[in-house]
């Protein structure tokens, strides 16, 4: 009975998805990387959340990007590029980071992440520069605070092409070098407590969207990726208390989003650091097409 099943889901396979090979068990990929890149950590407490390889960071000089950065190399990455619209303004921030881990390599490259050949630049300046690309953390991101009546076409575009678009051109620039290196890879987007449910008091329909699109980009990517070894989750952060939630209209907000919240505040990005360490470390190898929500529980209330 069992082995006819199979042979159901096989034929299904073959007709539905004739040019995908579904894994069957595990990934010959994924453990080759685990074993060859943790040596150490099998059996170990420290070795569970170790880092191996080299990251990139998108959004890079952003502020939970910077303090995401920083866990990383904590838990051992080799490398670093971060990607980032102005990295100019970040330059204190930058150069302490590599004071703190003079060993790593700490590579940065100003580019938009909605232009598709400026970022497969980039990651091909990441391979020559650091050795490989391992790990992605799509942190870019944009919101704009419009009213759906009054949003202008052009402000949606923007929204959508950065958030959204922008991801997948960075997660499809770094997955075709995973790819070509064989050692499979991590890659995290990062959509938003937004994505689950819509915003109060402040109308984002157009980044409400786009963070609901990297929800279906995460689950898509992680099921066609998951034959070569990469995993593809997201986080879903809810208020994070940084500039992005400091624009006009949004200081009245706060008070409404913490009194709405269970934990009664917002959250610091060192709350997030950890999740986004355990999905790149070992302890996250069987991690795939996965969601966390990181929001003090503001999203059962
Ligand atoms: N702060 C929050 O409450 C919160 C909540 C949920 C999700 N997020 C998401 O987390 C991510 C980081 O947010 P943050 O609070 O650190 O904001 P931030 O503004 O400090 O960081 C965003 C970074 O993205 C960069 N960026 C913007 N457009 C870009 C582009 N086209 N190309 C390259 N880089 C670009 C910016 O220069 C900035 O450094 C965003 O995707 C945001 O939507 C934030
Ligand atoms: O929903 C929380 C965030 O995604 C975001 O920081 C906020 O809505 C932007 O103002």
């Amino acid at each position: 009975m069992a082995s006819s099943h199979a042979s159901d889901r096989d034929a299904l396979t073959k007709r539905v998805l004739p040019e995908m090979t579904l894994a069957q068990g595990r990934s010959p990929a994924a453990e080759a990387r685990i074993d060859s890149l943790h040596p150490a950590a099998r059996d170990s407490a420290a070795g569970r959340f170790s880092i191996a390889g080299n990251a990139v960071i998108t959004g890079g000089t952003g502020a939970i990007a910077m303090v995401v950065a920083r866990a990383v190399l904590q838990h051992g990455a080799s490398g670093l590029m971060l990607i980032d619209l102005n990295v100019e303004t970040s330059r204190d921030a930058i150069r302490a980071l590599r004071d703190e881990f003079p060993d790593v390599k700490i590579e940065t490259r100003e580019v938009d992440v909605t232009d598709e050949e400026a970022v497969t630049k980039a990651i091909d300046e990441t391979v020559q520069t650091l050795g490989s690309v391992d790990m992605l953390v799509c942190l870019a991101g944009i919101v704009g605070c419009a009213h759906a009546l009054d949003m202008p076409i052009s402000q949606w575009r923007r929204v959508l092409d950065v958030n959204t678009t922008g991801a997948f051109i960075c997660a499809q620039a770094a997955a075709r070098a995973m790819v070509s290196q064989g050692n499979g890879g991590r890659i995290i987007l990062t959509a938003s407590i937004s994505a689950h449910r819509v915003n109060f008091p402040q109308p984002q329909v157009a980044y409400n969207v786009s963070k609901g699109a990297l929800l279906m980009l995460k689950s898509s990517l992680a099921a066609e990726w998951a034959r070569y070894g990469i995993t593809v989750n997201s986080i879903s952060p809810g208020y994070m208390d940084t500039v992005l939630n400091e624009g006009e209209g949004l200081a009245a907000a706060r008070k409404v989003w913490n009194e709405r919240n269970p934990a009664g505040r917002m959250g610091l990005p060192e709350e997030l650091a950890g999740v986004v360490v355990m999905m790149l470390s070992r302890a996250g190898s069987y991690m795939n097409g996965a969601d966390v929500v990181v929001d003090g529980g503001g999203h059962v209330f």
